[in-house]
């Protein structure tokens, strides 16, 4: 038995005849970001009897240990995990993620990804997505920019790798029926069993359907292994047709009122015509809820293609990728999805019944980078920015302070979010706004970001300069192109919303309790009242007058 501690070790060096006599004084723990440039070999180490042989890339010969009652595993895709390393350690010492800063680690995240098998085109757009969000996030307190790529590159991979968990879909009436396709020797047999193993543990009833017809062991190795999973296995020997097997198969399955039918198919060596044309009449004759590709992630990028290839051929809704515990190098985890635009559904990490599991992008990219503390530490980090934000946010707002510059960051914020329109569509109660007039925020939007920006740094923070002095609103306007009037409503709409929020904070924090049924009939007075009607004029004719008025008030605080 394995795999009872977890612990993520790297080594950085072969070890050395010391090390070799106690294993455990050579292991540095990694749950940091290491010091060293030297490539470190990611290991696991796991109680047991013996000390395995495992993959060791670049340093033969140390694994051979025997008897030492310590089982070593070289850590999935070590090599891309060390490759990427590099790239953070080339960020030591820095204080911000810069155009300039970042070319050196994304040049080593490139050549990590490539040797790691992964599809070029894949790597490109990684780069340049990945590029483009580390330079345009903000600083985060307490963050350094390395820690702040890791995050970043993370997600990238998690989106690069489907994003979500993709769940099997099941037929919404019984059976749902499950075609299995795949290369010969990638696992295929292995995984017909292991998936019934999985639905029978999640209460579905199975049967498997032996129509590889052309490997008589292929129908014995799926007996026996249904037999050792407690699953009926359907075959009628190598003469029938395969499309006929499973058609009796489905049929029999039926009468049982099987939940789930698993089809397995013959694999070639390679694609040929023969086996495509098969394949499609398998699929019309038991018209499957999943078509499912079982390729070998050792096999890198080439699996994806052949992903891409089976889909366009015959139309297939996921991809089982296997031998994940193996000498693999994460080309074929990273590039599927992306190439083919079919997800991963499963993963085999082994040759036991019980190591198939769903494909867990985010899980697997923690995996790659085998930083899952870093990575929680830099969440925690922005949720304390985030609370931090809106804390001097509600004490501005609370003590009269909402000043230009939050104003900016608040319509700035909303920008980066997306455009206006989509926001404002996500509101509830706004969806009834009309293309015209979310152009016309827009504009307006634009408008005050204008004035906002020729403002001097004081008058951003106390909008009560502009307020008092003519002269610099003049200044404002010149500067930005508008008229001396725009501006004074540009302030005056400031001190307004300093009430408005005021009030409502008021209100919910239940220090006093305002005139709210004014506050909204207000508001609701001016949405109304179009401009140039008698009513807009009656009562708010003298629009200068008013926010004047407005600013004396707030002058006064
Ligand atoms: N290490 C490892 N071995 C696996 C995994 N899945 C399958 N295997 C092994 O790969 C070998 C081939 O598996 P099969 O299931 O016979 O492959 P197949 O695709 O059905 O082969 P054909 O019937 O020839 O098309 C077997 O020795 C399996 O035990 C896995 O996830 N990890």
């Amino acid at each position: 038995m394995e795999a009872t501690s977890s612990t993520t070790l790297a080594l950085s060096s072969p070890p050395t005849a010391a090390a070799r006599r106690s294993p455990a004084k050579a292991i540095v723990a990694s749950h940091h970001l290491r010091h060293s440039s030297v490539p470190a070999l990611h290991l696991r180490a796991v109680p047991g009897p013996s000390f395995r042989a495992l993959p060791s890339p670049g340093f033969p010969g140390w694994r051979r240990k025997r008897g030492s009652g310590l089982v070593v595993r070289a850590e999935m895709f070590g090599q891309l995990t060390t490759g990427l390393e590099s790239a953070w350690n080339k960020l030591r010492g820095t204080d911000q993620l810069t155009k300039d800063n970042i070319a050196e680690p994304m040049r080593d995240i490139r050549r990590a990804l490539l040797e790691a098998d992964v599809s070029l085109p894949v790597v490109r757009s990684f780069i340049e997505s990945v590029t483009e969000k580390a330079v345009g996030t903000d600083v985060i307190r307490g963050v350094k920019p390395e820690q702040q790529l890791v995050k970043v590159v993370n997600d990238e991979l998690v989106q690069l790798m489907g994003g979500e968990v993709s769940d099997l879909v099941f037929a919404k009436t019984a059976p749902t029926v499950i075609l299995l396709a795949g290369l010969q020797g990638v696992g295929k047999t292995t995984v017909c069993a292991k998936l019934a193993y999985y639905l029978k543990k999640m209460g579905k009833s199975c049967m498997l359907i032996a129509a590889d017809v052309y490997r008589p062991a292929a129908i014995d190795q799926l007996t026996i292994l249904g037999k050792q999973v407690g699953v009926p296995v359907y075959s009628e020997g190598t003469e029938a047709k395969p499309s006929q097997i499973a058609k009796n198969g489905i049929k029999e399955a039926k009468s049982k009122k099987t939940d789930v039918i698993i089809v397995d198919t013959a694999g070639r060596l390679q694609v040929d015509k023969a086996m495509m044309s098969e394949l499609k009449e398998v699929k019309r004759a038991v018209n499957p809820t999943e078509v499912l590709l079982v390729v070998d992630a050792m096999t890198g990028q080439e699996a994806a293609s052949l992903v891409s290839t089976f889909n366009v051929e015959i139309g297939i809704t996921g991809a089982i990728l296997t031998k994940l515990d193996g000498d693999s190098r994460g080309g074929a985890a990273l590039s599927i999805k992306e190439v083919s635009g079919k997800p991963i559904k499963f993963v085999g990490r082994g040759e036991r019944m019980e190591d198939l599991e769903p494909f867990y992008p985010d899980r697997m990219a923690q995996r790659i980078l085998g930083m899952g503390d870093v990575l929680s530490f830099v969440e925690k980090a922005q949720e304390v920015m985030r609370q931090e934000d809106a804390e001097e946010l509600q004490k501005k707002i609370l003590s009269a302070k909402f000043n230009f510059n939050d104003f900016l960051k608040q319509t700035q914020a909303i920008a980066q979010m997306g455009s206006f329109s989509r926001i404002i569509g996500m509101i509830p109660g706004m969806n009834k706004v009309t293309p015209a007039q979310i152009r016309e925020a827009e504009k307006n939007l634009k408008f005050m970001e204008s004035m906002i920006n020729v403002m001097t740094p004081e008058e951003r923070e106390r909008p009560e300069l502009l307020a008092e002095s003519r002269e610099r609103r003049i200044r404002v306007a010149k500067e930005s192109g508008k008229n001396e009037r725009q501006v004074s409503q540009l302030v005056a709409q400031l001190f307004r919303m300093r009430a408005q929020m005021q009030k409502m904070m008021g209100a919910m924090q239940g220090q006093d309790t305002p005139d709210m049924e004014g506050l909204m009939d207000s508001i609701k007075a001016e949405e109304q009242a179009a401009a140039g009607t008698g009513k807009r004029r009656r009562k708010y004719g003298n629009l200068r007058r008013r926010d004047l008025d407005a600013m004396r008030g707030f002058r006064r605080r």
